[in-house]
């Protein structure tokens, strides 16, 4: 389990994390979502004990990452996947870190076998494409066989075979009862992967619920209606309660009232319809929606 409570991180006068808090619990994946800037990487450093949070705590079963007797037993995170010493092999990189931290030598073979990289073991890290460094992170943070498990974006830059890996060891690793937190830009890719969504904007909480209750809620219930009569019939949705906008000619997006009462309405009122479809906005357009007001930098306007 990984507590944040009340963490702040100021970089002068700018807010990174402004007052968060949330828990991640056990047996899931938990998806930590934000536009870029959002404020997870400074966050995830704060929790592995690599940034001193300027106020707040952040606990990893119970303690501070650095009051852990032995961290990587306990919390294996991986942030940087090319932060390896490129002239070592897989294995001798895997082994430095095994002998540091007071972990078995056998576990080093134990993990290039989970991650798939047993045959390229002997090769040089500073030769590895992308996606194999990132299993090689990913080996590394295993090595400990911890509970809790911190990924920051780790299907960035991947092919669809190593993003589809990727997903399934997440659920894997939960599947075991252990407590996964991973980062990403994509609701996509988190409705795909995460149990539990927690979505931050310009550093501060912007939810906090099951993956179910998100879609549950974010995604918002609209009606296509086309039709020759879109001024009057717009008219008559209004007078009824209804909200209406137009994206197109002759077709309405009807919001507040669901398909068989636009239906009724029209069939009273003998309005023709030409189509009647009922419309979910997509995953990622709520996602866009939630944040909007806290993507650091905008298309439309240049610099927030
Ligand atoms: N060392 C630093 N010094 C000054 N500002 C920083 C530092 N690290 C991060 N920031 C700023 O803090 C904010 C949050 O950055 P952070 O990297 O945590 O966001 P993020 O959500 O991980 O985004 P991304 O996905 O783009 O990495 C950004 O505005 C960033 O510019």
């Amino acid at each position: 389990m990984i507590e944040v409570r009340g963490l702040r991180k100021n970089y002068g006068a700018k807010v990174a994390v402004d007052d968060l808090s949330f828990t991640v619990r056990s047996g899931q994946v938990t998806g930590f979502l934000g536009p870029n800037g959002a404020g997870k990487t400074t966050t995830m450093r704060m929790i592995l004990g690599l940034d001193t949070p300027s106020a707040g705590i952040a606990t990893v079963r119970g303690k501070r990452y650095v009051d852990l007797p032995r961290p990587m037993r306990t919390l294996g995170a991986l942030i940087d996947a090319k932060a390896v010493h490129p002239s070592r092999t897989a294995y001798n990189h895997l082994l430095c870190l095994a002998q540091s931290n007071g972990l078995p030598k056998r576990r080093v073979a134990e993990v290039l076998g989970i991650v798939g990289l047993d045959e390229v073991a002997g090769k040089r890290a500073g030769k590895f494409s992308l996606g194999m460094s990132q299993r090689l992170g990913i080996a590394g943070t295993l090595l400990g066989d911890p509970e809790v498990l911190m990924f920051d974006e780790p299907v960035n830059g991947l092919d669809p075979e190593g993003i589809r890996w990727i997903r399934q060891l997440m659920r894997r690793l939960a599947g075991e009862g252990r407590t996964v937190l991973v980062s990403s830009h994509l609701m996509s890719e988190m409705a795909l992967t995460a149990d539990h969504l927690i979505v931050i904007g310009r550093g501060k909480l912007v939810a906090d619920s099951s993956l179910r209750d998100f879609v549950e809620e974010s995604s918002e219930r609209t009606v296509l209606v086309r039709t020759p009569f879109v001024d009057e019939f717009a008219r008559l949705l209004l007078a009824n309660g209804a909200d209406v906008r137009t994206d197109q000619a002759g077709v309405l997006i009807v919001s507040g009232m669901d398909s068989i009462e636009v239906g009724k309405l029209a069939a009273a009122d003998g309005v023709v319809l030409a189509e009647l479809t009922p419309q979910r906005t997509s995953l990622e357009e709520a996602f866009m929606e939630l944040t909007r007001d806290s993507v650091e930098y905008n298309v439309d306007e240049g610099v927030a």
